[in-house]
């Protein structure tokens, strides 16, 4: 495995002062920033929805990487595709047109990925895993910030991996620190989502490099910083 993207998850960070928090995380050498959309029926929380993705983007050079956690996705996808999302994952266990969302998501230049929940099966995504760019393991049910890291889920990963069709990209989010990032790059994961890990660390800078040092230690690739 080479590339290790770290991907700090907004939905830990203060929304009171969102443009500081993203520049902190820019300039400490985050990779994507990923934005947890939650829309208080697929998962039991309300976030934020595209108005608040459209004025962040103007605040940060960083690729997005959405994660919707929302009923029917298909009725949203194109919002976030105008403003300019670079990666768009939606729940698998959320629609029954998940063929037409990848497409919808490619004609946009945007990567593609099904999010699976911990105790989703992966043979709920296998027919789509060919026309993915990446596949988003959640190791907690999602909703919130804060959880515990759900070890069983690393078998998915370690399965995922071993699969022909398997996508380049393996995302693995929730519960995610160093010694989790380290046992989920193990099993085969090369995106890291992190929330409260990196925003409620007093040195959000020497967060990202020590996740960076740990997960570039297993690496064959040298770190870009
Ligand atoms: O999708 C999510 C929750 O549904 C978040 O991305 C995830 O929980 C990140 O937070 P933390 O690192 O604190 O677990
Ligand atoms: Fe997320």
């Amino acid at each position: 495995m080479d590339e290790m993207l770290i991907a700090p998850s907004l939905l830990s960070a203060n929304f009171a002062c969102l443009q500081q928090e993203i520049a902190t995380v820019e300039k400490a050498g985050a990779d994507i920033l990923h934005l947890d959309v939650m829309d208080g029926q697929f998962v039991k929380n309300i976030t934020f929805g595209p108005c608040v993705v459209k004025c962040i983007r103007e605040t940060t050079q960083m690729p997005f990487d959405v994660h919707l956690m929302i009923d029917r996705p298909e009725r949203y996808i194109e919002d976030f595709l105008r403003i300019g999302c670079q990666w768009l994952s939606f729940h698998i266990e959320a629609t029954d047109c998940a063929a037409d969302i990848i497409k919808k998501i490619k004609e946009y230049n945007c990567k593609a990925a099904i999010a699976i929940k911990p105790n989703t099966d992966i043979d709920t995504i296998t027919p789509y895993l060919a026309d993915l760019d990446m596949v988003l393991v959640m190791s907690v049910e999602p909703g919130f910030g804060g959880q515990k890291f759900i070890e069983k889920i690393l078998e998915k990963i370690i399965q995922l991996r071993k699969m022909p069709d398997c996508p380049k990209y393996i995302q693995v989010d929730g519960g995610i620190n160093g010694e989790t990032a380290l046992k989920a790059a193990e099993a085969g994961a090369n995106i890291f989502v992190a929330g409260s890990y990196i925003f409620k660390s007093n040195q959000i800078s020497n967060t990202i490099q020590n996740l960076r040092d740990v997960l570039y230690g297993l690496s064959t690739k040298k770190s870009p910083h």
